[in-house]
């Protein structure tokens, strides 16, 4: 029997009356590409800090590779098996990439640290205060997968990233998703989603909303098929079983999203002169938007602030607050 890469059972963390999740289940599967995805202040970066035993859960637990959080010793072993890529990855800044790495090294190993280099260059012999935000997270991709991890927590590991180099970046993971390395990651680009996970884990307000295939969500979501024509359109012609969402554009065209096959399309589209009729798949942002609160914006309005864990990446396990696992 395999063992989940993460399991999160009932797992909740309390900031004093902060929420920052509560109650969260989840599996996440061996060898898969698992989405994280939530608006701001949803609980993305607690759990993140939660399941790596950086945060002490106010209930509930978790176990990563096998291994309970709450097993302080085991768990420390099962530490050289993750890779992780902080929010905002911090290095000591007088140090240079080339030293970052040797040090990050001697703590948790280098098995492929020039092959990633050669994917992912940075200037290694510059002090590391001296890169730029891009640079700083190719170090970070570098030090996450240099030491052959079996699973990587990421926190929104592409920010700063310019196309080329996150398109590079989402290769090397669907090629480590490939190997059987796990990759859990939380991510704010919706594109991204769509372009490298397998399943995506969607938060709001600190608890979970939804779990699905990525292939799922997009088959349950249809196709969005506009339709131009010199007729007076009655809606209520397009009102059928597969109708996802039908409505009349300001420019008069017809709109609608449909689910399954085109059947009754076809016979309501023989009673209009058609000028123009264009299928395409629903967009990605089409499809999570309603996971997402109109009214949410920030979600972590009324929140302490001012109390992020931005620690150096070789240096993470050293927690900066009262609250926070004294050795993780
Ligand atoms: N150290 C802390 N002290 C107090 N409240 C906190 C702390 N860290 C997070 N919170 C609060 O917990 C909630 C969840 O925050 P978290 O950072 O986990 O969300 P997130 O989904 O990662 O957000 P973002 O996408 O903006 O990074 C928010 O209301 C946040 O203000």
């Amino acid at each position: 029997m395999t063992v989940p890469a993460i399991d999160i059972e009932g797992l909740t963390k309390f900031y004093g009356d902060v929420r920052g999740v509560e109650d969260l289940d989840l599996t996440v599967p061996e060898g898969e590409l698992f989405g994280f995805l939530g608006p701001n202040g949803a609980g993305k970066s607690t759990t993140i800090r939660l399941i790596l035993g950086f945060l002490k859960p106010t209930e509930g637990t978790a176990s990563v590779l096998g291994v309970p959080i709450d097993d302080r010793e085991a768990f420390i072993d099962v530490r050289n098996d993750i890779g992780h890529i902080p929010g905002d990855p911090q290095f000591y800044d007088d140090v240079t990439g080339r030293k970052t790495l040797d040090y990050l090294a001697s703590l948790s190993g280098d098995e492929r640290r020039e092959e990633l280099l050669e994917r992912f260059p940075v200037p290694l012999d510059r002090p590391v205060r001296g890169y730029s935000r891009g640079n700083r997270q190719k170090l970070a991709i570098v030090q996450a997968f240099m030491h052959e991890p079996r699973l990587v927590v990421m926190d929104e590991p592409t920010s700063g990233l310019d196309p080329l180099v996150q398109q590079e970046f989402y290769e090397f993971l669907r090629e480590e998703r490939d190997r059987g390395v796990s990759v859990f990651f939380s991510t704010h680009i919706l594109s991204e989603v769509r372009e490298v996970c397998d399943q995506v884990a969607i938060i709001r307000k600190g608890r979970l909303v939804a779990v699905e295939h990525i292939d799922d969500l997009l088959e349950r979501s249809g196709k969005v098929v506009t339709v131009q024509t010199p007729d007076t359109i009655d809606i209520a012609d397009f009102d059928f079983e597969e109708t996802i969402d039908a409505r009349i554009e300001p420019d008069g065209s017809l709109r609608l999203v449909i689910s399954g096959n085109y059947d009754g399309l076809v016979d309501a589209l023989e009673r209009y002169d058609i000028d123009d009729l264009e299928v395409r798949e629903t967009a990605i942002e089409d499809v999570f938007m309603h996971f997402y609160d109109a009214e949410n914006g920030d979600e972590s309005a009324g929140a302490r602030e001012g109390t992020d864990d931005d620690h150096p990446v070789g240096d993470d396990s050293e927690p900066e607050d009262a609250e926070e696992v004294a050795d993780a």
